[in-house]
């Protein structure tokens, strides 16, 4: 048996200890009860599974796999699960605490909890990801369900992981049982409009921000970071009302064209390149991708991953917006700089939310039997996210702090008022 060596972590700030952060300064804004605070500071559970699967060469590998729940005072825990070389226990425990935040900024009725597997599906084939997904399943049997924990994609998963986990957890319990698990194919009772979802919330708060600030989408240049799921569709989506997208990146590097990227010739190229933009030559390759954080634009979308935006390069950030589609791109430590220079932040949060919202939306029609329509489902969650952006911006004037604060403290005084009414400790 071999087993998966840890990767290094990356020299990053620690995200729980960012997460803590803003909950902390935002329990404070809030004077929050101590008894509450020590409930929410940690997770009320973390589980941390051996995963033995079988390779194709005949070995077997051990990889190691986590899930978190932060909470479920608000309804069933919701979060996805993550597959990256990275992934340990505390970026899980930060993501877990974020669910819970943004379930109760967007108002729907979930707990926070978030999953993840050590592994590089990049080297990995397709059944080797699918023996893993199901070996994963079968260890959390006791702690998924549609009332109890329910997943959903996030980096390096999508709806053929959800897939193989709902049918994995519906042989075990002798039933389909769709509503375990969000962001699935249509066929098996996805919803329309999941895949775009959190781009889509991301190209509504974007807007909703520039409003405020008095940027005309039209006159507007962008750059995003990371070209998967939440990035390429917050291009695309942002790309359609008028801003132009002037440099977009994934692993492979950065591009940029001060005339505008044209995003779906960009999809196009990836999806044809085994799902990477190496070689893209609708803009100049960048030196070194992390100078697309830096660039002289109005709006910076960082859609890939936690801590890009830290102490070592805020002063060199020129965008007069940040809408954050990733989780956590953004160190606690840059906080203050960014909010000295004066930059407008739609935090995580909140930005991002739009995925999950949509994912309430698929449960709520597993549940029901029900197939809405893409326009329904599409209108209904950006009313939540704008009505979200609204009492965040509203908050954040009325105590007189940062949009990233003002949604903690939405976020929080939603969870204490439960568990005030709820006691029970
Ligand atoms: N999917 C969802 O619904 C939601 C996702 N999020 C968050 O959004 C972020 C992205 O998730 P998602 O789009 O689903 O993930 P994907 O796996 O679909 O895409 C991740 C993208 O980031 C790129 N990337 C990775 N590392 C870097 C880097 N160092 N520099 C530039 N690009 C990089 C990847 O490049 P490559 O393809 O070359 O590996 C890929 O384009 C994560 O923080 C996730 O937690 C938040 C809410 C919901
Ligand atoms: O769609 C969901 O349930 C959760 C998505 C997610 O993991 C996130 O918002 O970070």
């Amino acid at each position: 048996m071999a087993y998966i060596e840890p990767a290094p972590i990356k020299d990053k700030e620690n995200p729980f200890e960012s997460m803590m952060s803003r909950f902390d300064t935002a329990a404070q804004h809030l004077g929050l009860d101590e008894s509450v605070y020590n409930v929410l500071k940690a997770p009320v559970k973390q589980v941390i599974v051996n995963l033995p699967v079988t390779m194709d060469d005949g070995t077997i590998k051990v990889f190691e796999g986590y899930r978190v729940i932060h909470s479920s005072i608000l309804g069933p825990s919701k979060g996805g699960i993550r597959y990256d070389m990275q992934v340990n226990l505390d970026e899980v425990k930060a993501l877990a605490a974020w669910m819970t935040w943004k379930c109760a900024v967007v108002d729907i009725p979930y707990g926070g909890a978030k999953g993840g597997i050590r592994c590089n599906p990049r080297q990995m084939s397709t059944g080797e990801i699918e023996r893993l997904t199901r070996a994963y399943t079968k260890q959390l049997l006791e702690i998924f369900g549609p009332d109890r924990d329910i997943p959903a994609p996030d980096m390096g998963t999508g709806p053929q992981e959800m897939a193989w986990l709902m049918d994995e957890f519906s042989r075990s319990v002798g039933q389909t049982t769709n509503a375990v698990v969000t962001g699935k194919p249509l066929v098996l009772g996805g919803s329309l409009g999941r895949t775009e979802a959190t781009g889509r919330g991301v190209m509504v708060s974007a807007l909703a921000a520039m409003e405020k600030l008095k940027i005309n989408p039209y006159q507007a240049t962008c750059a995003v970071q990371g070209f998967g799921n939440v990035g390429s569709f917050a291009a695309l989506l942002l790309e359609e009302r008028g801003v132009k997208i002037v440099s977009i990146s994934d692993l492979s590097g950065a591009y940029y064209n001060e005339n505008g990227i044209d995003i779906n010739a960009a999809i196009q190229y990836r999806n044809n390149n085994r799902g990477s933009l190496e070689g893209f030559g609708g803009g100049e390759r960048l030196g070194n991708a992390d100078e697309l954080l830096e660039l002289d634009v109005d709006v910076l979308v960082p859609a890939a991953l936690e801590d890009v935006i830290t102490i070592r390069n805020v002063e060199n950030v020129k965008a007069k917006l940040i809408v954050e589609g990733a989780n956590g791109p953004t160190s606690f430590r840059a906080d203050n700089v960014i909010n000295d220079k004066g930059i407008m932040v739609v935090p995580d949060i909140l930005a991002n939310a739009g995925g999950v919202t949509v994912s309430y939306f698929e449960w709520v029609q597993n549940r029901l039997g029900y197939k809405w329509t893409a326009e329904r489902v599409n209108r209904r969650s950006d009313r939540i996210m704008k009505d979200a952006f609204d009492r965040v911006y509203k908050t954040s004037l009325e105590f007189k702090v940062p949009m990233r604060i003002a949604a903690y403290i939405v976020a929080i005084d939603k969870v204490a008022k439960t568990y005030k009414f709820r006691g029970g400790f």
